[in-house]
């Protein structure tokens, strides 16, 4: 139990540095109202450039790879001939990156307002899963500078990392791995709503302040102080 818990508090502690936020308000801005409202590094990347947002890829990153170190300790250190986790240290090292991403996504130190938890899931990974974390990054330039995008090198490295997994650990270990991608999966979802609701606010707004019938002509037309001139102007 112990292996677990110390390893799970550790987690969400490390993932709830609010790496993003800290990042844009040194540079006089919060992530989580401009661009795409993502504390993350894509967003501070639109926003500064590639070099003023690196601290938040390698501080994101860093978060899961510290807390799966924590959790792979708490485990009695346990890994196979190439790296990736094994026995004891299997479920204490997945409930640590977990945490952490649980901890990126409802940050204590941030009014738990964060992010899709994607670096820290691939920073967990390189402890999970070294060579697969290794040949993700390989992916991931390749798919960059085959595209030309790194948004898409993004994509390809994170969506094969589970193929890559597999090479090196059993099934069970890929579905763990499955299971923290699911999360993120549900956090893109939750992002996707509020967005969602976020363009519908005003148009619901306007309904709201929509004249009634009779009263539609005149400066005084929307809003409680135009009823209020309404109703003294008739007395
Ligand atoms: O999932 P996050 O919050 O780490 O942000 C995603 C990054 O912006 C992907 O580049």
């Amino acid at each position: 139990m112990e292996s677990v818990l110390v390893p799970v508090i550790g987690g969400y502690l490390l993932g709830s540095v609010p790496v993003a936020v800290l990042v844009g308000r040194a540079h006089g801005f919060d992530p989580r109202s401009v661009g795409d409202r993502n504390p993350g590094f894509w967003n501070v990347r639109q926003r500064l450039g590639a070099r003023s947002a690196a601290p938040v890829f390698a501080g994101d990153l860093l978060k899961g790879t510290a807390a799966g170190l924590l959790g792979l300790a708490a485990g009695g250190n346990r890994t196979g001939p190439a790296g990736q986790v094994r026995g004891p240290s299997v479920v204490p090292v997945y409930a640590a990156v977990g945490a952490a991403m649980a901890g990126h996504a409802w940050p204590l130190f941030a009014g738990r307002r964060g992010g899709r938890c994607v670096l820290t899931f691939a920073g967990g990974m390189a402890v999970i899963c070294p060579p697969a974390f290794g040949l993700g990054l390989a992916a991931l330039a390749a798919g960059g500078l085959a595209t030309g995008s790194f948004a898409a090198g993004a994509r390809l490295a994170v969506f094969s990392l589970p193929a890559l997994q597999l090479a090196f650990a059993p099934a069970s270990h890929v579905a763990g791995t499955g299971m923290l991608m699911a999360f993120i999966g549900a956090r893109f979802g939750q992002a996707a709503l509020a967005e969602r609701a976020q363009r519908r606010r005003p148009s619901v707004d306007a309904r709201k302040n929509r004249p009634r019938s009779g009263r539609r002509f005149g400066p005084a037309r929307y809003g409680r102080g135009a009823a209020r001139k309404a109703s003294a102007g008739r007395r």
